[in-house]
């Protein structure tokens, strides 16, 4: 049997007011395929991700990385868990300088202090030089031309590409998108979904959350429609879509439960 990338198993989360905001969700994503997590805003799903993320334990169920128990390693396994996990969450925050440097922070981060230490020197010399994958991941969202542009100087379409790259660059096992087109006009979307059909190329599992169904349709192998925090419904696109067996999956889908 293979082992999903990332899963969950009857996972629960509430913060600190009390209120359950996940409850009891399962569910798993395999490597080269793409997880949909729509449903009304405040539904739970950037809390869903940050579970997946492994930035908090959830308070009750299992976050399973490559098939392991993540809160049950020990706090390096764990950091390594971690590590193949890449997220591209709301607030993008790039730092002030350029758009190659934001892209391989996520490497630069990973790499032990001598290393580091070295780049650091080479960058004073001015011999610093970008690596293979920081370009590659840069070219997946169609900013290989773009190396040297300082961050400040991006649009929010831009900024939010240099944003996925960074994720990408890492070569993580999972990628966490949340709303990763919200504001963006139709030439960055449609390269950011490209972008998405790459890493799931890539063999790389990928969770999105997003607001726009038909961009759900359009990116994703299988949706999960999240209500109140549960996992009301979840299958293959084409039958929630155009099949949804929960009748208030069917209501949201159809636009008749508004929020
Ligand atoms: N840090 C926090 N502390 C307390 N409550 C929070 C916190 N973050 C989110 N919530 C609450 O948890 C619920 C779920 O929020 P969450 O952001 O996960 O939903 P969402 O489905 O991603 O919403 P949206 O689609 O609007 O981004 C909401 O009621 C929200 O107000």
């Amino acid at each position: 049997m293979s082992v999903s990338a990332i899963a969950t198993e009857g996972v629960s989360y509430g913060y600190e007011d009390g209120n359950a905001t996940v409850e009891e969700v399962s569910l798993s994503v395999d490597p080269g395929e793409v997880l949909a997590l729509i449903g009304p805003s405040g539904t739970g799903k950037t809390t869903l991700l940050r579970l997946l993320a492994l930035f908090d334990p959830p308070d009750a169920g299992r976050v399973l990385v490559g098939g392991e128990d993540a809160w049950a390693l020990a706090s390096d396994e764990r950091h390594a868990a971690r590590r193949r996990v890449g997220m591209v969450f709301q607030d993008r925050s790039l730092f002030t300088t350029t758009v190659a440097r934001n892209a391989a922070y996520g490497l630069a981060v990973r790499r032990p202090w001598p290393d580091r230490l070295r780049t650091g020197l080479d960058r004073l010399l001015g011999r610093d030089t970008v690596p293979e994958g920081v370009v590659d991941a840069l070219a997946t969202v169609g900013l290989d031309d773009a190396l040297d542009r300082r961050a400040s100087s991006l649009s929010a379409g831009e900024a939010q590409r240099v944003a996925f790259a960074r994720a990408l660059a890492v070569d993580p096992d999972v990628l966490l998108l949340d709303e990763p087109t919200s504001n963006l006009d139709p030439r960055n979307t449609a390269l950011i979904e490209e972008a998405v059909a790459q890493a799931r190329e890539r063999g790389i599992a990928v969770v999105v959350a997003t607001h726009d169904m038909q961009q759900a349709r359009r990116v994703a192998d299988r949706v999960g429609v999240l209500l109140n925090g549960r996992c009301i419904e979840r299958g293959p696109v084409e039958r929630v879509f155009d099949e949804p067996r929960d009748r208030r999956a069917r209501q949201f889908i159809s636009g008749e439960l508004v929020y």
